[in-house]
């Protein structure tokens, strides 16, 4: 294995042009270029896990391969960690929960602002690290540290403004007040799309709170959260507040330490519904407080009377965000009749414009997916909808000559409720785009999903944007815009899509208890006075 420093600042190895043929009038040039710019700051390379303030290799010596998804060429390794790490990490969180959670809001809330800033001045070479792991195009992950920067910036505004209440007891005499204390230690578990901002949407409310953390870095994209871990050193983040452990197999191992451990009081967990169904389970031996952001299918309806020009935008940047990797990107476009054709041809129109490749090359929109099983999936949602009638306007295709995790943006008309993508998540680039003719069917089908993260509408209507806002049963609505991600707005779901809310003035309360104080004997005469 190569030395880090060479990795960090080795000279571009691959870089082609291809023509990639698309069904339809129009055949597409794909480039791609697989060259890694070094870092600014080698130092942010890091190729070991973290726990009380030391970076340290598993204790069976083990590690496992990271491989870019662009190139599918082997970044470095990471530590295979297990149990016993997983347990070492728990213990020095608890350690250091006791003198963590005595200073003030005030005092937490600065380490998280000069966290913040530190990823601010390093933003380019975080969004290099991004790139590298995750593949997403170098504009998207600078747009990615920018917004997972702003969790800290927001919950270091919010640590000094936890408040309880005064409540006005039933009973005479009784006087209660509530105060708000950290949960304690939380295990973290987050998964490879967004490689920062999943990670410091939960750290950032959870130290805020008073929380100390052990972090199960994603397996496909740990690089990213060990440069995190770097800058929250420089920021002045005490020795054990936050741990950060290692695994690609042993994932399931770590799972079940950090879930079955007395001492973990909070599991927070951003990643598939079948997962957060496991872990939910193995939390219940020890009744944990839960937060669960898990899979969505997000309904895009345009309703008729829609700005046409607003509604495509929109849903080009609902859906194809990441390559269709992201949990509220639309998974089934909803267009009513009259406005069907036009639409269509305007999505479409759109989506030939979209330039395929290695996530550093310039003037790239969409790089691969994150592995293989990604691209089968995908492939598999396409065939499926092909054989149940509907038509692929755009794509549809590998793009193997790019790699192995290439596919086209792809765009299938005419798609049915019968179709597998009509009710599972495709995360991945494929628009299927259905029309219907009543407000009512629309609901119906939108609601037919178990999972309801995320859905959007498109109307001019004012009566209509409640009605239908209320009628759908998701956790978030976008209204006339695609783009929903916000630090100060609520995200999460509801139904299979989970529970707890992320970001806003509610997510610290994901990482709090409340404690109830009531006074006895209030409001009597003071004895023996006058
Ligand atoms: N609601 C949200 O905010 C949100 C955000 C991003 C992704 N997601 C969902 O995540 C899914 C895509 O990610 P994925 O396929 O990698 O999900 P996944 O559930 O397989 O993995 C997510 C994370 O969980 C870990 N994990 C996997 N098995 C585990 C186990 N047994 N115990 C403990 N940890 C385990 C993985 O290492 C990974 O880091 C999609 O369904 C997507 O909608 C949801
Ligand atoms: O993929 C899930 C998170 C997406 C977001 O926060 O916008």
């Amino acid at each position: 294995m190569k030395s880090v420093l060479s990795l960090v600042s080795r000279p571009a190895f691959k870089s082609y042009t291809q023509t990639a043929h698309l069904p339809g009038r129009i055949s597409r040039v794909y480039t791609t270029a697989h060259s890694v710019p070094p870092l600014n700051d080698k130092s942010l390379f890091r190729n070991q896990a973290y726990i009380n303030g030391n970076w340290v290799n598993a204790k069976s010596g083990k590690t496992f391969e990271v491989t870019d998804p662009g190139s599918g060429k082997v970044i470095d390794t990471m530590p295979e960690m297990d149990k016993e790490d997983a347990e070492l990490a728990i213990q020095a969180a608890s350690d250091a929960l006791p003198a963590f959670k005595k200073l003030t809001g005030r005092q937490r809330g600065r380490m998280l602002n000069k966290w913040y800033q530190l990823m601010m001045e390093n933003a380019d070479d975080l969004a290099k690290l991004i790139t590298w792991e995750n593949g997403k195009p170098l504009a998207d992950a600078k747009g990615e540290v920018s917004y997972a920067a702003s969790f800290y910036e927001w919950f270091g505004e919010e640590a000094p403004r936890i408040y309880g209440d005064t409540i006005p007891s039933t009973a005479a005499g009784n006087r209660i007040i509530t105060i708000k204390e950290p949960v304690g230690v939380c295990g973290l578990i987050t998964p490879w799309n967004f490689p920062a901002a999943m990670i410091t949407r939960k750290i950032g409310p959870a130290l805020a709170a008073g929380c100390t953390v052990v972090a199960k870095s994603p397996g496909e994209t740990p690089y990213t959260a060990a440069a995190l871990v770097v800058l929250a050193e420089r920021a002045g983040i005490p020795k054990g507040v936050i741990n950060v452990i290692t695994a690609l197999n042993n994932t399931p191992e770590i799972g079940e330490a950090i879930t079955s451990s007395s001492a973990v009081r909070k599991v927070s967990f951003t990643g598939s519904t079948r997962v957060g169904k496991l872990l939910m389970k193995q939390s219940s031996e020890t009744l944990k407080k839960l937060s669960f952001e898990l899979g969505g299918n997000a309904p895009f309806i345009v309703f008729d009377d829609a700005d046409l020009e607003a509604a495509v935008a929109g849903a080009i940047a609902s859906k194809f965000r990441s390559s269709g990797q992201t949990c509220v990107c639309a998974n089934r476009i909803y267009v009513q009749r009259g406005i069907y054709e036009e639409f269509v041809e305007a999505f479409a129109e759109k989506v030939r414009s979209f330039k395929v490749g290695g996530g550093y090359e310039e003037g790239v929109t969409h790089g691969p997916l994150i592995h293989d099983r990604a691209v089968e999936k995908v492939e598999s949602h396409v065939q499926d909808a092909l054989k149940h009638g509907g038509k692929v306007l755009i794509g549809g295709q590998k793009l193997p000559d790019l790699g192995a995790n290439y596919f086209q943006p792809t765009v299938i008309r005419d798609s049915t409720a019968d179709m597998l993508i009509a009710s599972e998540e495709t995360f991945g680039p494929v628009a299927a785009l259905f029309p219907f003719e009543t407000e009512a069917e629309v609901i119906e089908l939108a609601n037919k999903a178990e999972v309801g993260l995320a859905g959007y509408f498109f109307s001019n209507d004012v009566q209509r944007c409640f009605r239908v806002a209320e009628a759908i049963e998701v956790g978030m609505i976008g209204i006339n815009t695609g783009l929903i991600s916000d630090p100060a707005s609520p995200f999460g779901g509801v139904k299979e899509s989970g529970f707890g809310r992320e970001g806003s003035k509610y997510g610290i309360d994901e990482y709090m208890i409340t404690k109830t104080l009531t006074f006895g004997g209030m409001g009597l005469p003071l004895q023996g006075s006058k």
